[in-house]
């Protein structure tokens, strides 16, 4: 639906400091404080995601991201702080309810889904991101009776992600890229407007990154808003139309691919730092 041009529009206007106003932000955070014992792990101020971006969130190991993403999307509770969605506030809602409001995430494979066949993992993300709860579920006779229109929707989006020939296999017989496209197709059983990914390139081959950049870039051209967790720069460089950098569960900085690259703040806080390792 869009062209790069309009992405790049959209983005023009907004300033780049922590927390700056975006022209149709799909998602808006106020105030979002997670902390666990004497450690704070997520201490948002203010964070707006531009609709139709692919955003990245960045930050070095322990800043945050994961605890933000299980936070917003209902998978864990904050101490306090509202965040609002196509304009809905969404903040104390399960999982399946954001799912249901349009906002979905990705999860990594765990142990019990690799146990589950391609196809079935597909009809799972179609129950609203239950996620691995309803693993057993699936062991009964429950899944029997899916909507033949979730059948088919999985049956197009394997095609789509090029999974259809393993669509009986078990998941855990897929290959690191494999899994993460699974991933990504399961997320959109739901159509949702909004995806947000897991470290998408963990993991992955590198004959297999192109054609995940590639299902990225797809998903944002067709209108939907990707906000992505990953730590490989050349991806996040390559792929970002805007960047937030997480330090110490607070964004320190955003803006685009070049503001970030070249932000003192965010190369002492992140960039400096894995260089040593
Ligand atoms: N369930 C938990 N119990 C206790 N501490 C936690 C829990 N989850 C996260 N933390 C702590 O909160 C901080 C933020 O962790 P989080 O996993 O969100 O960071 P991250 O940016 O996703 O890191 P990484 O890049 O390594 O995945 C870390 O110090 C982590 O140890």
């Amino acid at each position: 639906m869009s062209s790069d041009e309009t992405v790049v529009d959209r983005m023009s206007d907004a300033e780049t400091v922590p927390g700056s106003k975006k022209a149709d932000p799909i998602l808006v955070v106020d105030d979002v404080r997670r902390s666990f014992g004497g450690l704070t792990a997520v201490d948002v101020g203010h964070l707006e995601v531009q609709r139709g971006t692919i955003t990245a969130l960045i930050g070095p190991n322990g800043a945050g991201k994961s605890t933000l993403f299980n936070l917003l999307t209902g998978f864990d509770r904050v101490d306090k702080g509202t965040w609002s969605f196509q304009g809905r506030t969404i903040s104390g809602k399960r999982g399946h309810q954001v799912a249901r409001a349009g906002m979905v995430r990705t999860f990594q494979l765990t142990k019990a889904l690799t146990r589950l066949t391609v196809l079935d993992n597909m009809l799972l993300g179609a129950k609203g991101q239950a996620g691995e709860r309803m693993a057993g579920a699936f062991a009964r006779p429950l899944w029997k009776r899916q909507e033949k229109a979730n059948t088919e929707r999985a049956m197009e989006l394997l095609e789509r992600f090029k999974l259809i020939a393993k669509r009986d296999d078990m998941a855990g017989s897929l290959s690191g890229g494999q899994r993460k496209l699974l991933e990504m197709a399961r997320a959109l059983m739901t159509d949702p407007d909004m995806i947000m990914l897991d470290e998408p390139m963990a993991g992955v081959n590198p004959a297999l990154v192109q054609s995940l950049l590639g299902h990225i870039t797809s998903l944002r051209d067709e209108g939907k808003t990707v906000l992505f967790v990953e730590h490989d720069m050349d991806v996040i460089m390559g792929i970002s139309d805007w960047i937030v950098v997480l330090a110490q569960g607070q964004v320190i900085a955003e803006g685009r691919p070049s503001d970030i690259r070249s932000n003192q703040q965010v190369i002492d806080a992140y960039l400096g730092s894995r260089e040593e390792d």
